[in-house]
Parts: C-alpha cells; structure tokens; sequence
C-alpha cells in the first residue's frame, strides 16, 4: 500500500482483520461527484473521464456494468489492470484481455493514486474513475460511480433505463444494507477470516442471504424488484457470477453452489441475457485474479473447472 505517496513493501495482499480475525475493507478517499452542470467542479464531458478497473474485482465490475447499460461506452475509456496481485498492486500488462496504461504510462496503478495526492496512504484500489481534464482521481468508490454514471452525465447518457428510480430507492437501498454485508463482503469475511469464529458468521451470513434472495424469486419476477433492473441488481450480479467460480470452493463458501439455487440460477441465467452485462465477465481474469491470493492457495495452481457451460462459457 501507499503511505505518504511512497509504497510500501510493508504492505499485506490481504485487507485488514478486526480483532476477532474478520476481514475489514479500507473506505474509499476519492469522493468527487460529476454533474451534468459541472457545479461539482467536474462536468460531464464526452472523452474527459477514464475508468480502470479489474475484471477480477466486483466491485470495479459494477461500474463497468453501469456503464454498459447507461450507454456511457463512447465517452468513458476504460483501461483493464492484470488479474492478479503484484508485490506492488495490480499492474498494467499484456495478459490476455488485460491493457497497458496507454493514457497515463503507468506501469501499476498505484502510480495514478501519488499522481492525484502526492502524499497519498491507503491502498491502491480498483475501480478507479479518473478525469483527463485535470489529472486526478474523481472517485474510487464503486457505489458512487454506479450512481454518477445513472444520473451525473444527463442527456449524455441512455436514459431509457433508471438505475435508482425514485419509486424504488427506498427498497434498493433496503436490499444494499442487508446484500453488501452479508453477501458481496460476506464471502471476502468467509475467505479471508483468520478465526473459525469470524468465518462461521460470515459463513451463516451468505447463505442466510442466498436463501432470502431465493425466497423472494418465488413469485416469478425477472429482477430484485420486479421488470425492472437496478443497481441492486448488478450489486448483486457481480457476487453470483463469481461464486461457483472462485468463492464456493476458494472462500469456503461450501454448503450449496449457486446452481443449486434454481431461481437464483434462473435469475443468474436472465442477468447475463441483459444486452451488455456478459461482455463485462472475464471467467479467466476471475479465476487467475482469485487463484493467484497467496494467502489463500500458496501453489497458485489454477482449479480446471467448474463447467460453467450452463452460463454459456
Ligand atoms: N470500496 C471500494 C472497494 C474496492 C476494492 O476493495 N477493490 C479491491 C479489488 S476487488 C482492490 O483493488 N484491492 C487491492 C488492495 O486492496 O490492495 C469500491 O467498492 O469501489
């Protein structure tokens, strides 16, 4: 990680661990706000913002969904790191579907992080949305880009589809707080928890949460809160699609694969049908980036299957 702009060998591949050994995220630093008008300081602007991201990583990939389904793909640029974890972060490279950094010639991302705050500490994490115009980070939050790339480029974006309709923000929201914590940081504080304690809750609280999703499902509705898409839904996509792949066996998350869910197959199964959202899905770049944690399977021997010829791969 970065301290004071300078990295730090320090540092640990693994995020920090509460005093009970469960897993802690780091909160986002970059928090600026793009506008259609541009009060914020940042307008919304064909060819000004960059978006860099991780094919491995969910939390970069609901911004790329978003940016799909909002139409953003001609103004925004997008650069993809390497799926794993270097000594010094994630780095630009010629990995099959992976970029270089042809915008700002960095060799790792986190030389983008001491080019927007010189004296910079914290991680040097993906997604990171990036303006040209002044050479500096926007933001660093998934959540907020999601919710930027909906409603900050007005007239510029599709506005066909809402992401967060006033109608729903009540229920989106609803469904956020209980499927973050339990589910898409759920398997994280499952894989990378360091008592038996702190996995056993985090354990209980994933498939506490796939059963409540698959209850909900039962009366047909195509999406979370009905015809519609919305964020809840590509905050809860990016967390299905890996789980097969990486977390059931690698995080431990072990008492039912995602198939064995029929409707939030079903629900899995109708999301990748949604025009775009496949395109975002890299199953080598998820299977490589989880495989590669050290920490977590010190050969580095890449698993063979799941057969996810089911979902088309
Ligand atoms: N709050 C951030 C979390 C992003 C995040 O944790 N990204 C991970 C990859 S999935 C990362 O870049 N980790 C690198 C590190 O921790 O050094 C968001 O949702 O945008």
């Amino acid at each position: 990680m970065l301290v004071n702009g300078k990295w730090s060998t320090e540092w640990h591949p693994v995020q920090a661990t509460d005093k009970q050994g469960g897993f802690v995220r780091q909160t986002s630093s970059f928090r600026h706000w793009i506008t259609p008008d541009g009060d914020s300081g940042f307008a919304a602007e064909p060819d000004r913002y960059h978006l860099y991201v991780a094919l491995i990583c969910p939390w970069a990939s609901r911004a790329l969904i978003a940016r799909k389904l909002k139409g953003l793909e001609h103004l925004i640029s997008v650069s993809v790191v390497e799926p794993q974890l270097y000594d010094q972060g994630w780095r630009f490279g010629d990995f099959p579907g992976a970029d270089r950094d042809t915008l700002n010639q960095a060799e790792y991302l986190h030389e983008l992080y001491t080019r927007a705050d010189a004296r910079y500490t914290g991680r040097a994490t993906v997604p990171v949305l990036w303006d040209k115009k002044t050479a500096t980070i926007v933001n660093n939050e998934s959540a907020d880009i999601v919710r930027m790339f909906n409603s900050g480029f007005g007239a510029l974006a599709d506005n066909h589809i809402d992401l967060y309709p006033h109608a729903l923000r009540e229920e989106i929201d609803a469904l956020n707080e209980t499927i973050y914590p339990r589910l898409n940081n759920g398997v994280y504080r499952a894989g990378f928890a360091t008592t038996q304690i702190s996995y056993q809750q985090a354990f209980n609280d994933v498939f506490t949460q796939l059963n409540e999703l698959e209850l909900l499902l039962q009366d047909g509705r195509t999406f979370l809160l009905g015809e519609r898409l919305t964020e809840a839904d590509i905050r809860l996509f990016v967390t299905l699609i890996r789980f097969d792949v990486a977390y059931h066996a690698l995080f431990k998350c072990n008492l039912r694969r995602l198939r064995d869910y029929p409707l939030l197959d079903r629900y899995l199964k109708s999301m990748l049908a949604v025009s775009g959202v496949r395109d975002t899905v890299s199953i080598d770049h998820i299977k490589q980036g989880y495989y590669s944690i050290k920490a977590l399977n010190p050969n580095g021997i890449i698993p063979a299957g799941p057969d996810m010829s089911a979902y088309g791969w």
